[in-house]
């Protein structure tokens, strides 16, 4: 069988992407395994299908590069907005796109008709333990320690549709995700496992970030990490709600506004990168 697919990123967070108006997947579990691997397939963190929605505009499913299902993704969901609009399945510049974790909004800059960037309404951060998930009965799980390999991490969970818990560091350069980053992810405390973003603060509206994904390891950017990190640094008196925040990744820049209503603006690029066709 022949799949068309397209490669996009968002600031690095590589996707192959796979248009479900014209062909379907039987089994994307098994194929995003098979597409993510950087030596056997085409190379990337993962699939994301774009299908028709009966409630919004479009629908995006995203597949980490584990085959896990994931809840949502920022990055993918600007890419999906350049997407459709390019092909021409859509003129409009706000576009609802649904997810499984709720429909988002997309607001699209267009310039010579290639779309430049995307702002994301990624709708309200949620900071209660219980629906992130975390195993505690605090309220809140705000700068909580958490013991890794006798060091003692400070962790903030919040939920932006999916889990994450945002650490905050002095140095992340030196910082060995790939020895790390599985125990926090693996760790009992997170049932459903764990997003988890290692923070420097450079000042009051700029962080750099770098993120170690649950299903596909260290990426070069999360749209939701950033988000995600953005309120844990507000929550955390780093930073001040309502300003926007530039959040540095390994792949590029996101600006990022936690809004006195509890909502989350993302806004950064979507790049397309080239189109094939694999056999599978
Ligand atoms: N890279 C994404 C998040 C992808 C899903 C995540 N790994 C999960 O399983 O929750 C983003 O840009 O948000």
């Amino acid at each position: 069988m022949q799949i068309n697919f397209t490669k996009m990123h968002g600031i690095g967070n590589d996707y192959v992407y796979v248009d479900g108006f014209k062909q379907t997947l039987l089994d994307p579990h098994v194929f995003s395994v098979f597409i993510s691997d950087r030596h056997f397939g085409i190379g990337s963190d993962g699939l994301v299908i774009i299908l028709p929605s009966e409630i919004a505009d479009f629908k995006m499913r995203m597949f980490n590069a584990d085959g896990s299902e994931g809840k949502m993704c920022g990055n993918a969901a600007r890419c999906v907005g350049k997407y459709v609009y390019e092909t021409g399945y859509t003129t409009k510049k706000q576009i609802s796109l649904e997810t499984l974790s709720g429909i988002k909004y997309l607001t699209l800059t267009v310039e010579d008709e290639e779309v430049t960037s995307v702002e994301v309404d990624m709708g309200k951060a949620i900071l209660n333990p219980k629906e992130i998930p975390i195993a505690s009965q605090l309220n809140f799980f705000i700068n909580h320690p958490l013991e890794i390999d006798g060091i003692i991490y400070g962790v903030t969970g919040v939920s932006m549709g999916n889990p994450h818990a945002v650490i905050f560091c002095e140095d992340i350069d030196y910082l060995e995700l790939e020895k790390i980053g599985p125990k926090f992810e693996k760790h009992p405390l997170f049932p459903e496992r764990i997003n988890t973003e290692f923070v420097q603060i450079i000042n009051a509206n700029t962080l750099k970030m770098r993120v170690w994904e649950r299903g596909s390891g260290e990426t070069w950017a999360c749209g939701t990490g950033a988000c995600a990190t953005a309120v844990a640094a507000i929550v955390n008196g780093y930073c001040t709600q309502g300003e926007e925040i530039t959040v540095k990744l390994r792949g590029g820049e996101l600006k990022i506004t936690y809004k006195e209503d509890g909502r989350v603006l993302m806004k950064g690029s979507a790049t397309k990168v080239f189109e094939g066709i694999i056999e599978y």
